[in-house]
Formats: structure tokens, C-alpha cells, sequence
């Protein structure tokens, strides 16, 4: 008999560079951006139900239940494959929302495979991250599970092999509205396109930063500390920051500097999501 219950991980992100190009018509931005996950994130545990019915049994903060990305990826990939199974969902959340660091993109895609998965629809990677885009810009390469350099709108993915270091990741308790950057008339937004693969060292930057780090003190006060001990970076809008750092043990040597205003959490890079690493011992 097939498995009617599963727990899956749900990995975060960091964008190493991020430029943008241009505007497009419907007022989108295009970008060119480097994707690497981190062997960090939530879990979440999947309960098939025969009734059809769709049910996240956690409570969100300030997320209604079916503008949960969770419920929006069931409900549409249930509609789109015609499945009359439903399912029981509950999560273990750690990742810090509106952070950069992906969260809920990463929590769609999870839902997506999980239930390809529980439900046996067969459905192949192209088709599920077609729908997965639908929902985010950065789902895509979640449901891909492969480091990415990534254009468009974050959809068009190359599989890229940075290195793997350790990380500090900074949390400011600010939520940063990626829509609020992204209109900001002092943003770059001309950046010249990267053409040569893999891309050259000295493009690590991120246009969004000075925007932000303008914005937000809590930000720049994270860059300015993490800054002391190696380069920090901005992950997506922010509000996280990030740092690599050749070894646990000297992430964990700047973490234990942390105080109660501002968190953090050390994670390895890694180059395969987590989440396609547990789904290929499941076969
Ligand atoms: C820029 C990235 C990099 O990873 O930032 P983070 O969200 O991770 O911080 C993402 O691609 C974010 O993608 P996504 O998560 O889908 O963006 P949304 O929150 O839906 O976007 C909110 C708004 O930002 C603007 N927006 C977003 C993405 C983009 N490429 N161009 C834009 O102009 C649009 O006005 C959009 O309505
Ligand atoms: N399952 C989910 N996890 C996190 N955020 C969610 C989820 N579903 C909807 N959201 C909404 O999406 C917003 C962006 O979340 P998230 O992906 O964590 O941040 P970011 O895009 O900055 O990395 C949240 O502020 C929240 O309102």
C-alpha cells in the first residue's frame, strides 16, 4: 500500500547576487540573480483525507487560512489535476516571514511535490513548477531543487555549483514589503545584463540593498555588525543578512555575539535543496 502521511522539509534560500535589469510592461522587474538554499527551514507533515477536503490545522499570524501559500498550492494543484483526495497539513515553522529568505515560496513548492507525491498524480518538474510560478516568482526554484542562476522574473533557471559555506544569517525584526522596494524611484534598476557563464566573481551585489539599507536602520545596523567579520550581504529585498564563513564553528563564533534585538541562526549552504534530498531517499 502507498504512503498516506509524510513529513518533508521546506528549506530557505539566499540570493548570493541580485541585479536588476529593467522594468518590464506590467511593471514587473527583471532580474539576474543566484539562488542557493540553505539546510535550514520548516517541516511540514501531509495527512491524506479521502473527503477532498483542504485543511492547514496551524494558525499563521496575519495570514488568513486559504491566503496561506500552502492552501493556494493544494487548492490549485486538487483543481488543475482534477484529484478528489484531500489532505491534512500542519507545519513547523522557524524561517522568519517577509525575511528574503523564501519562506513561503519554499513552503508552496514543498506542498506541491509532497502532495505529486501522496496523491500519485505523476505530474513531471516542468508542470509542477509551471504551476508553481503561478503562485511566486521564487517557487520555481524551490520546486526544481537545484542551485540556480536564475533571469526573468526568477523563472528562467540555469543549474549553477557555487561553493558551500557555512552562513550566518541575520534576522532584523523588520519585515521589508518586496513591493515597496521594487517602486522606490532610487532603486537601480539598469543594471547591465551578465552574459558569460558562469558568472564572474566581482557581481556579488545586490541592487536592492542601498534601497533598503536607506529604509531600514534595523538593516543597516546588520550589515554594519555582520560587516566586521566578513562581507554582508542583503538576501532578496531583506530583511535578512547573510555572511559565509569557511567553518561552523567560526559562524557559530560571531553568532554567539548576538543579543536578544538582534537573532540569527548558522546554516550550511547547499547546493541541493533539502527537501529533494529527503524526496529522493522516499524512492
Ligand atoms: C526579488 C525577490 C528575490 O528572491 O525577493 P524576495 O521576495 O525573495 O525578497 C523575489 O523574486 C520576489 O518575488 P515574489 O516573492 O514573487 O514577489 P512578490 O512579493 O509577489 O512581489 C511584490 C511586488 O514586488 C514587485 N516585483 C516583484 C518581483 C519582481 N521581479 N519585480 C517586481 O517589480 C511587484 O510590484 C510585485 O507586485
Ligand atoms: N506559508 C507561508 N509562509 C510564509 N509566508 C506566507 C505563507 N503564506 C503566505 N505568506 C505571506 O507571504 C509573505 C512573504 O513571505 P515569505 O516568503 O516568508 O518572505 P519573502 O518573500 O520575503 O522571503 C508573508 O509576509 C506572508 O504574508
Amino acid at each position: 500500500m502507498s504512503a498516506t502521511r509524510l513529513t518533508l522539509p521546506s528549506p530557505a534560500k539566499l540570493n548570493l547576487m541580485l541585479h536588476i535589469l529593467g522594468r518590464r510592461p506590467d511593471g514587473y522587474h527583471e532580474l539576474q540573480t543566484i539562488f542557493q538554499f540553505l539546510d535550514y527551514g520548516d517541516e511540514i507533515t501531509f495527512a491524506v483525507r479521502d473527503d477532498g477536503v483542504i485543511r492547514l490545522h496551524t494558525e499563521f499570524a496575519g495570514v488568513p487560512h486559504d491566503s496561506n501559500l500552502i492552501v493556494k498550492a493544494a487548492k490549485q494543484l486538487q483543481e488543475q489535476s482534477g484529484c478528489s483526495l484531500g489532505i491534512d497539513i500542519w507545519i513547523e515553522k522557524i524561517l522568519p516571514m517577509g525575511g528574503g529568505i523564501g519562506g513561503g515560496s519554499s513552503n508552496a513548492a514543498t506542498t506541491l511535490l509532497g502532495l505529486n507525491h501522496l496523491w500519485q498524480l505523476g505530474w513531471d518538474m516542468d508542470r509542477l513548477a509551471a504551476l508553481g510560478l503561478t503562485l511566486g516568482a521564487d517557487v520555481p526554484v524551490f520546486v526544481r531543487g537545484h542551485a540556480a542562476f536564475a533571469e526573468g522574473v526568477g523563472e528562467k533557471l540555469t543549474p549553477v555549483e557555487p561553493e558551500e559555506p557555512w552562513y550566518l544569517v541575520l534576522v532584523p525584526q523588520v519585515s521589508v514589503s518586496t513591493a515597496e522596494i521594487f517602486s522606490d524611484p532610487l532603486l537601480t534598476r539598469n543594471s547591465p545584463p551578465i552574459k558569460v557563464r558562469p558568472v564572474p566573481k566581482g557581481n556579488s551585489r545586490n541592487d536592492c540593498l542601498p534601497v533598503v539599507a536607506k529604509r531600514y536602520p534595523d538593516v543597516r545596523n546588520a550589515l554594519n555588525l555582520l560587516g566586521n567579520f566578513t562581507e554582508a550581504k542583503l538576501t532578496g529585498t531583506g530583511s535578512c543578512v547573510f555572511g559565509g564563513f569557511p567553518s561552523k564553528a567560526e559562524a557559530d563564533k560571531v553568532s554567539a555575539l548576538l543579543t536578544e534585538t538582534l537573532t540569527g541562526f548558522v546554516a550550511k549552504g547547499s547546493n541541493v535543496s533539502m527537501l529533494h534530498r529527503k524526496l529522493q531517499s522516499l524512492l
